[in-house]
């Protein structure tokens, strides 16, 4: 099922909408998932709401004075907000990069430039990781060139969301820094990559998940450990 305009791999790429016609992934050809396997569709309900054996971590006053922190922190490292520019990985990393623009606005009084940054099509684990249709990269109208760039995501655990992130950058421009800030960094890097700005370090066995629900996404806000 595809419609006659795009390939499935160039909507994917690009980020458009017919993507949703296609019914292989690009990468891997297999199907693309809508439903789950028990034939149930995944709703708000089901897909949002921790499981109730799942542990509160953070709740939602815990996650305001971490990205406050953060904020400030990153205005410490870069002496100021100049030349910053805040990337959020999709898909909470892109509401915590706005909250984080707008304390640094609060502080600082001028607009710090948030952008989004999809690393779908850069994973070195698509077979491992759930197939998902692309989400869309922003950058800023001011670019990346020459820039410091602050990466924002909610999860550090393998390491390998951040190194996907890495090569996608590369294709969009070159910043003279890149930073990055997360949540919750759980532990069990399988890259050599750590964070600068880290909201809440979390030790965790591999077993467990964490699950964070953001107001702007999912209609409650808190970390969980399930
Ligand atoms: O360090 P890693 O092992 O790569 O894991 C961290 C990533 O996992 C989660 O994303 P996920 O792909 O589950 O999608 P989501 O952002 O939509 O929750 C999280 O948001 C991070 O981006
Ligand atoms: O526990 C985890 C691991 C990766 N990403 C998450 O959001 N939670």
């Amino acid at each position: 099922m595809l419609r006659p305009t795009l390939s499935c791999r160039a909507a994917a790429l690009i980020g458009s909408p017919e993507f949703r016609f296609c019914d292989r992934h690009p990468l891997t050809r297999r199907p693309v998932r809508r439903r789950r396997r028990s034939g149930k569709p995944v709703t708000a309900e089901s897909s949002v709401q921790p499981p109730a054996e799942a542990r509160v971590v953070l709740d939602a006053r815990d996650i305001t004075r971490a990205l406050t922190r953060i904020s400030h922190e990153i205005l410490e490292r870069n002496k100021g907000a100049g030349d910053l520019v805040l990337l959020g990985i999709p898909s909470r990393g892109v509401p915590l990069a706005r909250r984080i623009a707008e304390r640094i606005t609060a502080v600082e009084g001028v607009e710090v430039p948030v952008g989004a940054l999809d690393v779908t099509m850069y994973r070195d684990d698509l077979r491992k990781h759930p197939a998902r249709g692309p989400q869309p990269t922003e950058i800023p109208p001011g670019g990346l060139d020459g820039r410091t760039v602050v990466l924002v995501d909610d999860v550090l655990y393998s390491g390998r969301t951040v190194r996907a992130a890495l090569d996608a950058m590369n294709d969009l421009g070159r910043p003279d820094v890149v930073r990055l800030a997360v949540l919750v960094d759980r532990g069990h890097r399988e890259l050599p990559i750590r964070a600068d700005h880290v909201g809440k370090n979390l030790p965790s066995s591999r077993s467990e998940r964490v699950m964070v629900r953001l107001e702007e996404l999912d209609g409650l806000e808190g970390v969980w450990l399930a």
